[in-house]
């Protein structure tokens, strides 16, 4: 595929997993090929930029044919990583920790595979979720290297967010995903990716107060 030669505008990135999503549902209605004009009406973008987000990728379209989808489904999930192992584990076993750990699509969809939660407190610590065990926050070193696990959640306190993700550096940890609302100051070389719901829904009731106001 090559894509790693090329650098890939963020944006473009940003858009792949929405057409992975996508694909993902054509497979799973056995729909085997699909013009850039049919996948556009579907996913509300237009179908030049369709193509030409696909093209960064060396386009695999066809003219009058279209896209193959299981096709294209594989080589954004490549380009995406998926088709690598991708085991995380989780920091902070409370309520949203937790509901992560039971949302069974981002195993059975994507692979992405949650190995253990972590947690301080005692009377979580032993329980499993989905068959995932919480473990003692003092075991967590030693099972990210034996596990050589890249990934962690942080599901924690925000207080304790800056600090953990540090040590989760230092021991391995290429990405967090982080859902504590604070933001992280960590080496180039490690991933962050913030996830904030209250600020998504803060853009919502912006743009509520705000068709409100002009009267659309
Ligand atoms: N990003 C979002 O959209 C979003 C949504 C909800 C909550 N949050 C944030 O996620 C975090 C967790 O929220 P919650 O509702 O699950 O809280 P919670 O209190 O239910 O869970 C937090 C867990 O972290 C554990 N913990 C505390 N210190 C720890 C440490 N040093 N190491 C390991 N575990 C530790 C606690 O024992 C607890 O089980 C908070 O920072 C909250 O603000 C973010």
């Amino acid at each position: 595929m090559g894509n790693s030669e090329k650098s890939i505008s963020s944006a473009v990135i940003k858009r792949l997993p929405r057409y992975f999503r996508y694909l993902g549902v054509l497979k799973a209605n056995n729909i085997t090929r699909i013009s850039s004009k049919e996948l556009s009406e579907q996913m509300m973008v237009t179908a030049s930029q369709i193509r030409q987000d696909l093209n960064n990728f060396g386009g695999f379209g066809q003219q009058g044919y279209g896209y193959n989808v299981d096709n294209l489904y594989t080589e954004i999930g490549k380009i995406l990583g998926l088709d690598k192992r991708n085991d995380m584990i989780i920091v902070g076993a409370g309520n949203l920790g937790q509901a992560l750990a039971n949302y069974q699509s981002f195993n059975e969809d994507y692979g992405y595979k949650v190995m253990a939660l972590f947690d301080v407190n005692p009377k979580l610590i032993g329980i499993s979720v989905r068959g995932v065990k919480v473990l003692d926050i003092d075991e967590m070193e030693s099972f990210i290297k034996a596990h050589d696990i890249k990934i962690a959640a942080l599901t924690l306190p925000k207080d304790q967010a800056p600090e953990m993700a540090k040590r989760l550096v230092e021991w391995g940890i290429k990405g967090i995903w982080n859902f504590a609302p604070i933001d992280l100051h960590l080496p180039e070389d490690v991933t962050v990716e913030n996830v904030h719901l209250a600020e998504s829904l803060m853009t919502l009731t912006y743009n509520i107060h705000n068709r409100e106001e002009s009267g659309d």
